[in-house]
């Protein structure tokens, strides 16, 4: 067991199963140990199913495991090295099955599917809605993924989004939202009823986002907003009451507190003020259907109506003495569905939900809040050994400097402070990230559970039934090729709670 990060003082009692990756990957050094631990059926079944596959292709994967044919970088070794990561893990990747989901409706389908990808589709015992193909089967050339029919998403991740437990009509917020399976898959959860609001700060993932909203015609219910998910502060749209529940001014609301509030309304005593001319800037961009091309006197409008936007903001800050320091960016809309409640509403209007008082959230939040947070994505494991091909250099920029590896526990300890921030008073947060480290997951959540006395760890029924360990905390749950047969994923379930949980 690795000494730094001490999972065995956390880990459930009565579950004798390993909870980390470390001694997952120590008691399964030979092929035939890690086949044997496989919680479902995996190569057997999918060696059958695949067309490519025969004795021998069995026995060179066996030599390529025993072999080790992932050369990975130094940086990378010395991290994995540092959190006490076996590097073999790494190697179970290439026999991981593809998991796929369908288009609600097409489940009927699916014989036609499997000649058009030209492959078995198994449905994963464990988890209802998702299916598994044999490792190298190709989805992306085949008509079912081109017409929008099939995607592709990792059964951890399903595992993930099914921790939430969304039901139709819940208000859903997903702070790290791109590139949007997970987000799919909850608008799936959603069907007719509900919203969902999607945020992520990287302009092309969350492009990539949208354009997967509407490749699946999923989009109609969602609003996607380009922010820092640290500090995005947007009530849902569809509680019709939310800004004039702000007019009761909740308790404990601080005199500059309610000045801030009354700053959340189109304010009528500063139209016509010299140089904030809020009403022009709001009147100008009520928001008509959204369409990908825009007119330049539509981009012109929106620009203006940004400017004003950031002005009245920047004036209610001046006023709020708790605000302090640098001011957070203003959200961008990036996208809205006809059915998202922004339609007809001016652009201002939607950006003016902003508070920052915890009262107003509990009251008005979101119902189900997804955290997936930013990482280091070394469990990621099939991303991982595609750097092979393009490139460790790329794959060291992008994800493994240092400043980036030293500051990302406190980014997503921020991420999951503002989810729960946003969460109503019962409502359920999950944090996932695909890191195998503790730094990153167990111990962020204690960080989490230290500062947020109404948060309380909860159970994910469903896992009762789900091949994965249980985390370095109680009700965490850490999946790994080695045991689930999927990519790492850590989930730990958070629930708001009226008042400190008396134990936890
Ligand atoms: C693990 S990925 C999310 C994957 C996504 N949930 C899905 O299922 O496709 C993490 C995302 O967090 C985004 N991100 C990083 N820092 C952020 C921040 N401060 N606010 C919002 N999003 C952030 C990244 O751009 C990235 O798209």
């Amino acid at each position: 067991m690795p000494s730094s990060c001490s999972f065995d003082q956390f880990s459930h009692p009565k579950d004798a199963r390993p909870s980390s990756v470390v001694e997952a990957a120590a008691n399964a050094r030979s092929w035939d140990s890690l086949t044997d631990r496989m919680a479902v059926p995996v190569m057997d079944e999918l060696e059958i199913s695949d067309p490519e596959a025969n004795d021998a292709s069995v026995g060179r994967k066996k030599e390529n495991w025993e072999k080790g044919a992932l050369p990975l970088p130094e940086a990378f070794l010395k991290f994995l090295k540092q959190n006490q990561i076996d590097p073999s893990v790494y190697k179970a990747a290439q026999s991981l099955p593809r998991y796929i989901r369908f288009k609600p409706s097409i489940n009927d389908e699916i014989s036609s599917i499997e000649k058009d990808i030209g492959t078995d589709i198994k449905p994963v015992s464990w988890l209802p809605g998702f299916f598994y193909i044999a490792p190298k089967a190709n989805i992306a050339g085949s008509e079912a993924y081109k017409h929008g029919k099939i995607y592709g998403m990792d059964a951890a991740s399903g595992a993930a989004v099914t921790a939430l437990e969304v039901s139709p009509g819940d208000h859903v917020l997903d702070i790290c939202a791109a590139p949007g399976a997970k987000l799919c898959m909850i608008a799936d959860l959603l069907g007719s009823t509900g919203s969902l609001t999607g945020v992520d700060i990287a302009q092309h993932r969350l492009a990539a986002c949208r354009t997967m909203l509407q490749k699946y015609g999923l989009g109609n219910r969602c609003r996607l907003f380009l922010a820092d998910g640290t500090t995005f502060s947007l009530l849902p749209l569809a509680k019709p009451n939310a800004i004039s529940h702000m007019d009761k001014q909740p308790e404990n609301t601080s005199y500059s507190q309610n000045l801030h509030l009354s700053c959340l309304h189109t304010n009528s005593e500063n139209e016509g003020k010299k140089g904030y001319d809020y009403h022009a800037g709001i009147r100008s961009t009520v928001l008509k259907e959204w369409v990908s091309r825009k007119t330049r006197k539509e981009k012109h409008a929106e620009k203006r109506a940004r400017f004003f936007e950031e002005k009245r903001q920047q004036a209610c800050h001046l006023l709020d003495d708790t605000a302090g320091g640098e001011q957070p960016k203003l959200p961008e809309i990036f996208f809205y569905g006809t059915e998202s409640g922004m339609l007809g509403m001016e652009q201002s209007e939607v950006l003016n939900h902003t508070a920052y008082i915890d009262a107003v959230y509990s009251q008005n939040g979101y119902d189900k809040v997804l955290v997936d947070a930013e990482c280091t994505h070394d469990g990621s494991l099939k991303h991982i050994s595609k750097f092979e091909q393009w490139g460790w250099d790329t794959f060291e920029h992008r994800f493994f400097n240092v400043e980036r590896i030293s500051s990302i526990a406190d980014l997503q300890l921020q991420l999951l402070l503002n989810g729960f921030r946003l969460l109503k008073l019962g409502g359920s947060l999950v944090y996932s990230t695909c890191s195998f480290t503790f730094q990153q997951n167990e111990s962020v959540v204690e960080r989490f559970l230290a500062a947020q006395p109404n948060a309380e760890l909860k159970q994910i029924e469903a896992s009762k039934e789900w091949p994965c360990r249980v985390g370095g905390l109680m009700h965490t749950l850490r999946f790994d090729p080695f045991v689930s047969n999927t990519n790492g994923l850590f989930v730990a379930k958070i629930i708001k709670t009226r008042s400190a949980p008396t134990k936890r």
